[in-house]
């Protein structure tokens, strides 16, 4: 059978986005491992399925190379939009829905999406987080692979867990990150950011994704530490952060009530057919 795609990213976490406008399909997650493997198949972070929705404009359905689904996909939903507004479904504001809510989504110039991500949730049984107590984790010691971290949960529709290092450029994610991803405090896997203060509001980070590894860039793993280092003091709220990621800038402001906003870059890269 032949697979019309399209190939896009933002700030290099690519993924393969399925027109299923039509109607969802039910081989997603097989689909994101066949096409996910890099050399071996068309490459990617993972499959993203452009799905009809009865609220909003589209809906996003986002699947991680290795066939987990997650709620949310702050990249992903960037460029679902700008694939709606080059297919002329939408305008310049839209909505689409998650499976972690509705999202409100502008268009601020050539290719440039901004999101209204939803609130920082620090709530431990919301994360989800097990086993490390009835308060929420900020900044709290764990051990992992033997190893002493001082780490801070919280979800963006999707779990997260960051970490303040002191150089974020010399770490081996390859080597460090599963012990994370697979941490028995952490029943549903998560995502885990590195960051490094670099100025006034300003940070770099790096990223193990549950799921498809170090990729480079996540967009709520942005926002997830952002609002990290508000609640740590390393950043203010109600200003914007510039958050340095390998594959580009994203921009994200915090609200006193921890509402989050991204804005970032969504690009196309090419379209095509392969064979499964
Ligand atoms: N890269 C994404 C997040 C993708 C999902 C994540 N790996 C998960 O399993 O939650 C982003 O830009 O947010």
């Amino acid at each position: 059978m032949r697979l019309e795609f399209t190939k896009m990213h933002g700030c290099g976490n690519d993924y393969i986005y399925l027109d299923c406008l039509k109607g969802m399909i039910d081989n997603a997650p097989e689909l994101a491992r066949r096409l996910s493997p890099r050399r071996f198949s068309v490459g990617s972070d993972g499959l993203i399925c452009i799905a009809p929705s009865q609220v909003a404009d589209a809906t996003m359905r986002m699947f991680n190379a290795d066939g987990s689904e997650s709620a949310m996909c702050g990249n992903g939903i960037r460029c679902v939009a700008q694939w709606l507004y080059e297919h002329k479904v939408a305008g310049d504001e839209m909505t689409i829905e998650t499976l972690a809510g509705i999202k409100h989504l502008s268009r601020k110039g050539e290719g440039i999406w901004q999101v209204e991500m939803g609130a920082a949730e620090f709530e431990p049984a919301l994360v989800p987080v097990k086993g490390l107590g009835p308060d929420p984790v900020i900044n709290r010691a764990i051990a992992v692979d033997g190893l002493p971290w001082q780490v801070t949960a919280l979800s963006m529709g999707n779990p997260h867990c960051v970490t303040v290092v002191e150089d974020v450029q010399s770490l081996d994610l390859e080597r460090i990150g599963p012990g994370f991803e697979n941490h028995p405090a952490f029943p549903e896997h998560v995502n885990t950011e590195f960051i490094q203060v670099m100025g006034k509001n300003h940070l770099a980070m790096r990223v193990w994704e549950r799921g498809s590894g170090e990729t480079l860039a996540c967009g709520t793993g942005a926002c997830a530490s952002a609002a990290a280092a508000v609640m740590l003091r390393l950043c203010e709220p109600d200003t914007d952060i510039a958050l340095d990621l390998p594959g580009g800038r994203l921009t994200i402001r915090v609200s006193e009530d921890w509402q989050i906003r991204m804005t970032g870059p969504a690009k196309t890269v090419y379209t095509g057919v392969v064979e499964v």
